[in-house]
């Protein structure tokens, strides 16, 4: 097994306020490049705050996050539920955008466009543009540098069935290029897909699986 490209160690999450919940619950886990990792678990068990942890967007309150990435910002690459699209720049725009922030080559933008079904809609502003279009176009931006750390928060709400297996054959293409991706989904199509599963239940960790394989996953 390779080097781990994130690794927590009992991470715990908890937000402030009346309710002060716990978002993360003393969770270890090893994130891998070369794998699609899904984080599946039901709504409120903590995929969102445990990406945004591996990710660096959350800090934890207590355990550690090791990471054989250094801070250059292109080698990790997230996909938050809102898209983050700037509105006032095309779909062509957006996803070349990364690229004039920086002097690394990455993927043609023309190539991810056509990969992802957007070739077409180029041109147009995202708002002039469907959810699942737009949620592709947050996607195709997310690899134009190729990032070593790909993490995606539920990258196929908005997508039929097709254009989800479309999703998936580039994520896990990604993945097997050598590359960490780690998705957020309760989509069953996603979570059979993966190489390995992580489940949380109330912000535990209540399984790590390999469903190709059958079998849990080594840990540690
Ligand atoms: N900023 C916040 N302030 C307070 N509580 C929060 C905050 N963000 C998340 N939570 C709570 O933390 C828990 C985990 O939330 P999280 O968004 O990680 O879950 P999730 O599994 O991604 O959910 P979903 O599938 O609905 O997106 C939930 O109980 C949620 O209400």
């Amino acid at each position: 097994m390779t080097t781990p490209v994130v690794t927590t160690h009992s991470v715990t999450r908890r937000y402030p306020g009346a309710g002060r919940v716990t978002a993360l619950d003393g969770v270890s886990v090893e994130i891998h490049a070369g794998e699609l990792t899904v984080v599946a678990g039901p709504s409120g068990s903590g995929k969102t705050t445990l990406i945004s942890v591996l990710a660096g967007h959350e800090r934890p309150d207590a355990g550690t996050v090791q990471t054989r990435l250094g801070s250059r910002w292109h080698e990790t690459s997230f996909v938050p539920q809102s898209l983050a699209l700037l509105p006032e720049l095309s779909i062509r725009e957006n996803v070349e955008l990364p690229a004039l922030l920086s002097d690394r080559t990455g993927s043609d933008t023309d190539e991810l466009l056509r990969t992802l079904d957007l070739a077409h809609l180029a041109d147009r502003l995202p708002a002039q543009v469907s959810g699942g279009e737009q949620q592709r176009a947050s996607l195709a931006r997310a690899l134009r540098l190729s990032p070593a750390l790909l993490l995606a928060d539920e990258p196929t709400g908005h997508q039929d069935p097709a254009r989800v297996q479309l999703l998936l054959d580039v994520l896990r293409a990604h993945a097997h290029a050598g590359n960490a991706v780690v998705v957020a989904s309760h989509d069953e199509q996603v979570i059979a897909g993966a190489d390995r599963v992580l489940t949380l239940r109330d912000g535990r960790l209540a399984a790590d699986t390999r469903p190709a394989a059958g079998s849990p996953a080594p840990r540690g």
